[in-house]
This record gives structure tokens, C-alpha cells and sequence, in this order.
């Protein structure tokens, strides 16, 4: 059905629907979180193929990442019915097409493969091998990373499109260093295989569009209109594309929120959206503040903490959601006790949450908070260790009461090493949850690999488990030797590994030193009395070279998740004292590997902040807040600090009706004691509700010192109960206004943190 005019206006506000009919020009909307950028930018697309009648393919719509242009091309079929939407696209997809048609002009083959980063690690491998690379050197992670860096600068196009090959391997065999090395290395392969990855994609598009002006006509022509969402983390190349395809019809629409500037650390600079009007001239812009999102607790918090941040022109956001159900909420568990320790944490938890009496021996408070307005304030809750955190987390998702489905909650970390104590404590209480665009932690490669060595010890007969690890690291044990083996095993109707035993010296199987030797060792763990499962692990891991094989691969996430894999194990021996073994553990294990539908929609999401942006829940948990992970221990100059602020508040802005906001003490593995986060001590103590106070009072400044003013004398303000109003006195010290309302004719003393609206100055009242 074709979208009704009407239907523009009523269902969007003022500003929205200005920004939706200013079709012509450059015009830049300046949108706070939840203000309904991405609703705005799809009732325009609209507005242009109903009210104008534009075609689908001369309208391009970039957006951000694969799951924006997915959800916008939902929109758009929801207002405009099913039609194809070539353009609707992401920047990398749109180089994609555009090199599919064009990129004859550089004279490389059209059938190029894109490789994605796991592809990229896999052509990096064998040459690491090659010159003799070792995680000593830099690791896998440190080449990609100056790759990236280095295909910023497009020049390496030419070479690696010329017809003689011969040149890429001249610089590769004159590169100064060692990482330049590599990169030419990587440049010829990629050029062999004929790979593109992600930045040749941009790079070979804008190559064409700079150098061929006849193809640089053709998409310039073909695009009368352009949006761009997230114009904030736009990067130099992304800018000079579309400055290009946007320069001969000049309709250019982009939208933005310097205040959810991420992605700095990959190049994007938030000035392309700030200079953007003194770069066109002519440029209208319009703000969007009013927010259908979060409930106003929620804004307030989060504006307490973006304030911290240099102002890029940033507008309070008004909260305009007034259907929340305060009763549907989940009651919180304050705890007040001085001496908490982890396990005790865990069950009085557990009984609070049951409405239990506590046991005596526990010297706490503990109970329920029942109190409406406490509920709605963003909670933070200091846990005393990470497993009381999972604890805390899961079951105040067990306690909400309109959860009818576990997608409206999301539990959002900084780092994604974070969600494994989560999971461990979903998959305890049986909570659906899916881990997005990643593999589970027990799924992932390493995690197997280790626990199927476990498991052949504690039972030689386990073939799964052998075939997995015979040859992991490399023992000269490949495809044919396995197919033999287990032709004989067959025969001597035994296991793998006990054919293997009695086959050793069998000239078919032909076995090498290191095979023998991995026999040797598993025969040696199995043979001798168990020690408990770290004690176990850390002998798998140093007899069989597995965690040097991860560090001459330099691969740093897996050896950060063989740490995690650690961690469990000693948490295992603590929870389970001496009785702990092996044999537990490995139960344990495979119980929280079970798996889940994964195409059900009923799963509490866990994912990565970054991972978040654009999305909204009803329930947010943020976990980790913690000083050197939330802010990450990497970002240390002030820029870095404002973009983990940003990231924060990003994380705090997906919440639509409660927030809670997680820290967990105990010692790092460096031996430090985990502290709070910096950007903890930076909310004010009105605004939050706080449990777990042993951990996060000391950290809180006092509310007054925190309370930033809004408004200077001769502001007129207005108020929801009292109406217009002039301030009229403003007392830093004690934080409060004395303001002027006509409705009284009195004055009246309010705090700075009182709902006061400042009005136009123009505005006569
Ligand atoms: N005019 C409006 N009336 C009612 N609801 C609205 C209006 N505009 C937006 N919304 C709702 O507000 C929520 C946020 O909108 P949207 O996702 O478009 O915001 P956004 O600006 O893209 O957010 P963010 O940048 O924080 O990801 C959505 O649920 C949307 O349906």
C-alpha cells in the first residue's frame, strides 16, 4: 500500500519531519541518542520514492554496518511495501557493487574474493612462517593492525594492480622493516588469490573515482540523493567517497551524534560532521533532541556523564516516554553488609531474591528495595567478585516481572572476554542468551582443543577427543595417518589412542618422535593420581606445547581465553574445595556448553558496546565498570578517555526502562585490587541508586560537587508542576537556583538538579 502523505506528519515530530522534507541540499541533522535518527532517515528515503517519486536506484542510503542496513531496509519495506533496495547499503558493500561493475579500470580480475579478518589472519600465517615471525616480534593482531594503518594512505593501489607482479616482491624485499616486509607480503598474496579485504575495498573504489573521470560521471549522475547515517564516525577516505558521489547533484543528507563518536581509534573523525556546514556552505541544520527511548532517570545520568566531555553543541535530551510501567520492573537487591566475600554475596543473593530469611550467621542487611522511584534510578551495584556479578545480573533478570521476552534484556561489556562468567551464570539458571557475532566461549577452537586433552587423560578411550588434538600442535599425524590408524583400530577392535599404544612401532603408521611423545605424556597424567583441575590444566598446557603453538602464532585472543579457561578452573577448586577433581570439572564444563536454539528469538543478548550501537532494550546491564577495563587500561590521554566516556554513555543510552550498572572487586591477574571506574565517581549520587555500597561509596563524591548548573541568572526556565520561571539567584556552593515562578508569584529554591527546561529567550511568557 502506498504510504499516505499524512502519514509523514503525524507520525513524526517537528523537527523530524522538517528534516524528512528538506529534500534538497546539503542538510545535516544533529541527533542525540534515541531521538530517532535512523526512524528519520528512513521516512525520508521514503518521502523521496512516494512524494517525489524517486527511484530506489537513484537514491543511495549508507549505513554503518550490515545489521543498520539490514534494520533499515526493514523500515523502509514497512513504509513503502516490498521493493528492492539496491542501494540501501553499507560503505563497504557499495564499493563492493561499485568495483563489481568498474574495477576493469584497474585492471584487476572482477571475480575478486572479499576476505573478511579471520581470512586475513589465515593469509598472514604463512608468512609470519616464512620470515621467521614470532609472537615475540609482534603478533598477528599488531600486522593486521598496521596493515590497516598503512592502507590509509591508497598510493599501494597502483602497485598492487600493476601488471608485473615482480614490483610488490621488490618492496617487499626493500621494505625497511620488518612489518613493512609483511605488508608487502601480504599485498602479493592477497594479489595472487586475487583477495580484497575490507580497506582495498574503499581504497580501490576511491582509486577509480579519483583517477577515471568517466566512471566518476556515471555515479555521480546516478545518485540524485544521498544519506549517510552515523556521519560522526565517518573516516577520511569514507569522507572523500561520498564528497565525491554527492558532488553533482549536491543532495546530501547526514545525520549524526558527536556524542556517540566511537570508532576514533579506526581513523573516524567526528570533524567531518562538526565542519560539515563550513565545508558546504549553504548547509541547514536541524537538532533532534527529544528522546522516545529511555525513561528520563536514564537521560539524566547519562547527560551527567557525557557533560564531562568538551560540549560539541550539545542539547539536553527531553524525555518524551511516559508509558512506563513502574510495577513491571525488577525490585533490586540491596545489599548492606560490611563484610561481604564472594560465596556469601552469591547466596544471600540467592535468598534475598527467594525472600528468604537470611541465615544468622550472616552479620548483613540485605533485602528487596520495594521503593518505585529507587527503582527507576540507574543502579549501580558494586559486586564483590566477577562471579557474584554474573550472580547479581542473572538474577535480576530472573526478577523481572514483565519479562515475557529475554530479547528485551541485553547485558553489554567492554571487552568480550567479560561475557564468559556471564554465560557460566545464564547457562546455571537456565536463562536462554545468545553471544552476538561471536562463538561462545566453551565453542571456541582453544577451549575444545584444551578441554578434549583433558578429557583423553581422564579417559584414554575418548576418539572425539583424540581426533581433535593428535595432531594440534602439528605432529606429523595428518588425514592419512588418522584413516590408518583407525582402519586398525577397527581391526584390533580398541580405541584410537589404545591401537595407537600398542601400534607405535608399526611401520604403516610410521609415527614421529613428537607423536610418541604425546603418548608418552598422556599415558604419564593418566597413570598418576589426579591433581585438581588447574593443576591439571596448566600441565596440558606446558607438556604439550599448546600455549606455545598460541604464542608463536602470536594469537592474543586465544591465549586470553586459555587464561579465562584458568580462571574457571581455579573458581572450580574454590567453589568445590578438596573434593574438586578433574573429572567434575569436565562436567561441568560440557553442562555449560550445552547448546541453546539459536534461532530463537527469546535470548537475553550479550554483546560488546561497540556491538550495540543503534540498538535499544528494555533491560541494560553494563558489566566490567571497572577502572582499567571501562576505561580500558589502553586509553590513557584525554581523547582516549572522552571516546570510553562515549562509549559508556552509548552503552547507557540502549536503555528504555532500567539500567544497571555493574563493577566487581577481588584482585586482577596482575595482583592489583580491581578498582571502580573513574566514570562511576563522575555520576551524582541523587541520580543513581546504589547497592553494593562497601565497594562504590568511597568512590562517590559528594552530589553537590557533582551537580553541574545548567542556567545563569535572566534565564528563563520553565518547570513541569510550577510553570515559566526566572532564575534569579544561582548558589554554586549549596547547587541551587532561587527562581521566580509567575504561577505563585513567588520565588523558590531549587537544587541545579531540578526539572527545569530553559525557553527561549525570545519566548514571551
Ligand atoms: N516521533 C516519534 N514518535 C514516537 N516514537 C518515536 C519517534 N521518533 C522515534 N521514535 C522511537 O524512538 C526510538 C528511538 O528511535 P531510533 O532508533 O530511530 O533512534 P536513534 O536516534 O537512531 O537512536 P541511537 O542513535 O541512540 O541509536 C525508537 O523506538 C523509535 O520508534
Amino acid at each position: 500500500m502506498p504510504l499516505k502523505l499524512a502519514r509523514f506528519k503525524e507520525d513524526l515530530n517537528e523537527e523530524q519531519y522538517k528534516a524528512v522534507c528538506t529534500t534538497e541540499g546539503y542538510l545535516r541533522v544533529l541527533a542525540g541518542a534515541g531521538t530517532g535518527k535512523t526512524k528519520t532517515l528512513a521516512y525520508r528515503y521514503a518521502y523521496l520514492l512516494t512524494a517525489l517519486g524517486m527511484s530506489p536506484k537513484a537514491v543511495l542510503c549508507v549505513t554503518f554496518s550490515n545489521k543498520a542496513s539490514r534494520e533499515m531496509r526493514c523500515r523502509i519495506n514497512k513504509l513503502c511495501g516490498d521493493i528492492a533496495l539496491p542501494y540501501v547499503t553499507t560503505f563497504h558493500a557499495f564499493c563492493c557493487d561499485l568495483l563489481r561493475e568498474d574495477i576493469h579500470a584497474l585492471s584487476f580480475v572482477k571475480n575478486f574474493t572479499v576476505i573478511d579478518v579471520s581470512d586475513v589472519k589465515e593469509v598472514l600465517k604463512p608468512i609470519f612462517k616464512s620470515l621467521g615471525i614470532t609472537g615475540k616480534d609482534f603478533t598477528l593482531k599488531d600486522a593486521w593492525e598496521y596493515i590497516d594503518w598503512k592502507k590509509g594512505d591508497i598510493s599501494y593501489v597502483p602497485v598492487m594492480c600493476a601488471y608485473d607482479s615482480n614490483n610488490i616482491l621488490e618492496a617487499a624485499a626493500n621494505a625497511s622493516n620488518l612489518k613493512e616486509q609483511v605488508f608487502w607480503q601480504y599485498i602479493y598474496q592477497c594479489r595472487t588469490a586475487c583477495f580484497l579485504d575490507f580497506d582495498d575495498l574503499i581504497a580501490f573504489a576511491l582509486t577509480i573515482l579519483r583517477t577515471r573521470k568517466d566512471i566518476k560521471e556515471k555515479w555521480q549522475s546516478r545518485f540524485e540523493y544521498i544519506e549517510v547515517d552515523e556521519f560522526q564516525d565517518i573516516d577520511a577516505l569514507q569522507y572523500e567517497l561520498i564528497s565525491i558521489l554527492s558532488g553533482k547533484h549536491k543532495n546530501l543528507f547526514i545525520v549524526g551524534d558527536p556524542d556517540q563518536t566511537i570508532y576514533s581509534f579506526r581513523g573516524a573523525n567526528v570533524k567531518y560532521f562538526t565542519d560539515f556546514a563550513e565545508k558546504f556552505p549553504g548547509t541547514v541544520t536541524i537538532n533532534l533532541f527529544k528522546n522516545y527511548r529511555s525513561q528520563a532517570y536514564i537521560l539524566d545520568c547519562a547527560y551527567t556523564l557525557i557533560s564531562n566531555n568538551d560540549d560539541p553543541g550539545r542539547k539536553k535530551l527531553q524525555a518524551m516516554r511516559k508509558d512506563i510501567d513502574m510495577d513491571a520492573m525488577a525490585a533490586i537487591a540491596e545489599i548492606k553488609n560490611n563484610e561481604e566475600d564472594d560465596l556469601k554475596t552469591a547466596d544471600l543473593l540467592k535468598a534475598a531474591f527467594n525472600k528468604q530469611l537470611l541465615p544468622n550467621d550472616y552479620p548483613v542487611e540485605f533485602k528487596i528495595v520495594e521503593d518505585n522511584k529507587k527503582t527507576m534510578l540507574p543502579v549501580i551495584a558494586g559486586c564483590p567478585s566477577v562471579q557474584s556479578q554474573a550472580e547479581f545480573v542473572v538474577r535480576e533478570i530472573l526478577n523481572i516481572k514483565d519479562i515475557n521476552r529475554h530479547s528485551s534484556v541485553a547485558v553489554l561489556y567492554r571487552s568480550k572476554h567479560l561475557s564468559q562468567s556471564i554465560e557460566q551464570a545464564l547457562i546455571k539458571y537456565n536463562i536462554p542468551y545468545r553471544v552476538y557475532a561471536d562463538v561462545r566461549f566453551m565453542e571456541r577452537k582453544e577451549i575444545k582443543d584444551v578441554v578434549s586433552y583433558l578429557r583423553l587423560i581422564f579417559n584414554p578411550d575418548d576418539d572425539a577427543a583424540f581426533v581433535r588434538i593428535i595432531n594440534v600442535p602439528r605432529r606429523g599425524f595428518g588425514i592419512t595417518r588418522l584413516s590408518r590408524l583407525k582402519n586398525l583400530a577397527s581391526q584390533d577392535n580398541h580405541s584410537l589412542f589404545r591401537t595407537l599404544v600398542h601400534r607405535l612401532d608399526d611401520r604403516d603408521l610410521n609415527v614421529t618422535a613428537a607423536v610418541k611423545e604425546f603418548v608418552e605424556n598422556i599415558i604419564l597424567l593418566n597413570e598418576k593420581s589426579p591433581a585438581g583441575p588447574s593443576a591439571e590444566l596448566e600441565k596440558v598446557l606446558n607438556l604439550f606445547k599448546y600455549e606455545v603453538m598460541l604464542k608463536k602464532e602470536g594469537d592474543n585472543d586465544r591465549l586470553e581465553s586459555l587464561a579465562t579457561l584458568r580462571f574457571l578452573a581455579r573458581d572450580f577448586e574454590n567453589k568445590m574445595g578438596e573434593r574438586s577433581n578433574i573429572a567434575d570439572f569436565l562436567t561441568h564444563l560440557a553442562l555449560s556448553s550445552s547448546k541453546d536454539d539459536d534461532n530463537n528469538e527469546n535470548q537475553v543478548e550479550l554483546m560488546t558496546v561497540h556491538n550495540s550501537k543503534g540498538l535499544e532494550f528494555d533491560y541494560v546491564f553494563v558489566v566490567g565498570v571497572n577502572e582499567g577495563i571501562f576505561p580500558s587500561s589502553k586509553s590513557s590521554s584525554l581523547q582516549e578517555l572522552q571516546e570510553e566516556r562515549r562509549l559508556l554513555y552509548v552503552a547507557m543510552t540502549r536503555a528504555q526502562k532500567q539500567l544497571f550498572i555493574c563493577m566487581f572487586g577481588g584482585t586482577a591477574y596482575s595482583g592489583e585490587e580491581l578498582k571502580v571506574s573513574r566514570f562511576i565517581e563522575e555520576f551524582r549520587e541523587d541520580e543513581i541508586f546504589v547497592t553494593g555500597k562497601k565497594l562504590i561509596k568511597p568512590y562517590l563524591n559528594s552530589a553537590v560537587k557533582h551537580v553541574l548548573k545548567h542556567f545563569s541568572i535572566g534565564d528563563k526556565v520553565t518547570n513541569p508542576v510550577l510553570g515559566y520561571g526566572k532564575i534569579e539567584e544561582v548558589n554554586e556552593k549549596s547547587g541551587e537556583y532561587l527562581v521566580y515562578f509567575k504561577s505563585i508569584n513567588k520565588s523558590r529554591t531549587l537544587s541545579f538538579s531540578a526539572p527545569l527546561e530553559l525557553i527561549d529567550a525570545n519566548d514571551d511568557d
